[in-house]
């Protein structure tokens, strides 16, 4: 079997999804945390290749609202991986941010789950939507939400069997993020230096490049990022994207297009719950951000 088939998320086994246009139910998150279930239902049961270590992607974001850069996200970490390492991607996961995070810009979490849904349901095979960062009674800091899915995969599931079905191994889990979110890590009090050794020591971090950002730079500079590099990957954009949600809620909010920056499915249900047209978030502050100068 050729090396890129080897992997089921690759090979045909998960490469089922609709055609977005084609309309079948959608896997839905519990909105009440009584109600929660972690999903499962596109994640890999058995390993394809005993001889790799399974993996878990995991990206945690606002995703207000998921576009067409946060799906390709994955797919870029999918083919880094391939290339530059020895694990194989048994799923991937969004964990969107909880509404107490505050965030400019943040549509309430009801929505932004049921977007990520779509998005996954109606144009990936293999990607997942995790509700439980959204329904805990505070915010929570993501080297939590990576424990939460250690929790859900290593002990409540006890990884995954191997080929042959007799015996589980344990999964590995990573964080997937841009390189904004990264450099972050840098600025004073946004990340306590415990959960970065956390999160980069026992997890680990999968970066995709933005435009315009040296990450390689910035992780020789910072040093717990040093300390940790063998569990950071860097992942190259070989063709940039840089769609941005901020300037998708500017456009809705102008009434002009965002066709072919989102998935159809995302787009009308913004149109059908009027989300983002009546937000008050300065043009001056979207335009001055960073990434546009
Ligand atoms: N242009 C980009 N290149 C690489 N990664 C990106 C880019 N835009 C967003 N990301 C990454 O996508 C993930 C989710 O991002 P999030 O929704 O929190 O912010 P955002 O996409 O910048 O949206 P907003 O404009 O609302 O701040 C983060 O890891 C972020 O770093
Ligand atoms: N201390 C922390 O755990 C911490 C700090 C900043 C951002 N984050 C996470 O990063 C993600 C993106 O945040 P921003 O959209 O603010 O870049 C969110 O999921 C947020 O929870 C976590």
């Amino acid at each position: 079997m050729d090396k890129a088939d080897s992997n089921g998320i690759e090979s045909g086994v998960f490469n089922t999804a609709d055609l977005e246009e084609v309309p079948h139910g959608v896997q839905r998150q519990a909105t009440v945390l009584e109600d929660y279930q972690f999903p499962t239902h596109r994640l890999q049961d058995k390993m394809v290749d005993d001889s790799k270590v399974p993996l878990v992607i995991v990206a945690c974001g606002s995703f207000s609202p998921i576009t067409y850069l946060h799906l390709r996200m994955f797919e870029m970490a999918l083919d880094s991986i391939r290339e530059d390492t020895n694990y194989e991607v048994i799923g991937g996961y969004y964990s969107p941010v909880s509404d107490f995070y505050k965030k400019k810009g943040l549509a309430n979490s009801i929505h932004r789950v049921r977007m990520c849904e779509l998005a996954c349901e109606r144009t990936s095979g293999w990607l997942m939507v995790d509700s439980w960062e959204t329904l805990q009674p505070t915010y929570t800091r993501t080297a939590l939400v990576l424990d939460h899915f250690n929790q859900e995969l290593n002990q409540n599931r006890g990884g995954i069997f191997n080929t042959t079905s007799k015996s589980k191994r344990k999964i590995e889990i990573m964080l997937l993020a841009g390189g904004d979110l990264i450099e972050s890590m840098g600025e004073p009090d946004v990340w306590a230096d415990d959960d970065l050794h956390h999160i980069l020591g026992k997890y680990g971090c999968l970066i995709v490049e933005r435009t315009g950002s040296d990450v390689r730079s910035f992780l020789l500079s910072h040093d717990i990022m040093y300390e940790h590099r063998r569990n950071i990957l860097v992942i190259k954009q070989l063709i940039y994207n840089d769609i941005s949600s901020t300037k998708v809620r500017l456009f809705l909010r102008r009434n002009m297009s965002v066709r072919y920056l989102l998935p159809n499915s995302v787009i009308r249900y913004i149109k059908e719950n009027d989300l983002y047209v009546h937000e008050t978030e300065p043009v001056k502050q979207v335009l001055d951000r960073k990434e546009y100068r």
